[in-house]
């Protein structure tokens, strides 16, 4: 089914000025998919990922996701929707810093109905040897892992990443993506990731790009290359 997307507009009302954020959008997400969505600052991926992921609400057009038509959704189905289907990871982790790794992630499982299991979780992020460490105690990559597993542990089908290599180096980022690569090779989740850095259109099964609230580019990348691998920008 995946994500469908069909002249969906987006205007935000900054004092006397509108800010036309998403043009007539329309697009297609294969399931099970890896996409990168690229383009310059201000030139509306997040609110393409936040409209998908039913945090902000759309003037016109039509997104389903999953067979569910968001605007038709009540918001405490939305709540459900974004409980259930979608895990968000962002640049800065997020990480409560009063919680340990374990109670941190913990956060995430209490959210599901269906959650995966911690320690399996904790393990396939290589944070199981730290679940007793607080946020503090741990480098930026390692944050960067617990906020996946946290986003990870309610085994959504939709992984939203808002610039998640922007705080990491290269060597820590493309580990960061193969993590990313393996969640969704292994758990089958559709993996949306927003970045500047072009080189990482590389690994995606299908790359978007924005510009002024517009996609003007939307194409299929046949060859993915492993993350390791991908030109670093
Ligand atoms: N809550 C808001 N209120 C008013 N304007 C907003 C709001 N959120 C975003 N905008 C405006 O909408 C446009 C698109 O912003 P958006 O954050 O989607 O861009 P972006 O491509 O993600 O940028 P960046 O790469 O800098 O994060 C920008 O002009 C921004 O200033």
């Amino acid at each position: 089914m995946g994500i469908d997307l069909t002249d969906v507009n987006k205007v935000y009302q900054s004092g006397e000025v509108e800010v036309h954020a998403l043009k007539n959008a329309s697009l297609h997400i294969a399931d099970k998919s890896v996409v990168v969505i690229l383009g310059p600052s201000g030139s509306g991926k997040s609110t393409l990922l936040n409209v998908i992921g039913g945090i902000d609400r759309y003037e016109s057009g039509t997104i389903k996701v999953e067979g569910q038509t968001l605007h038709e959704l009540k918001d405490k189905m939305l709540t459900e929707y974004r409980r259930h289907t979608l895990g968000f990871i962002f640049q800065q982790y997020n990480l409560i810093p009063t919680l340990t790794v374990y109670e941190n992630v913990e956060v995430g499982r209490h959210l599901s109905e269906n959650p995966l299991n911690m320690q399996d979780t904790l393990e396939k992020v290589g944070m199981w040897d730290k679940k007793d460490k607080f946020p503090f105690q741990l480098s930026g990559g390692e944050q960067q892992r617990v906020a996946i597993a946290r986003a990870l542990v309610k085994n959504p089908k939709i992984l939203m990443c808002d610039e998640p290599t922007g705080a990491l180096d290269e060597e820590t980022g493309k580990k960061i993506l193969t993590l990313l690569k393996y969640v969704n090779e292994t758990y089958g989740t559709t993996v949306c990731i927003i970045t500047h850095n072009h080189g990482i259109g590389e690994m995606a099964h299908s790359v978007i790009r924005m510009k002024s609230g517009e996609i003007v580019e939307n194409y299929q990348n046949e060859t993915p290359v492993h993350p390791e691998r991908v030109t670093w920008a």
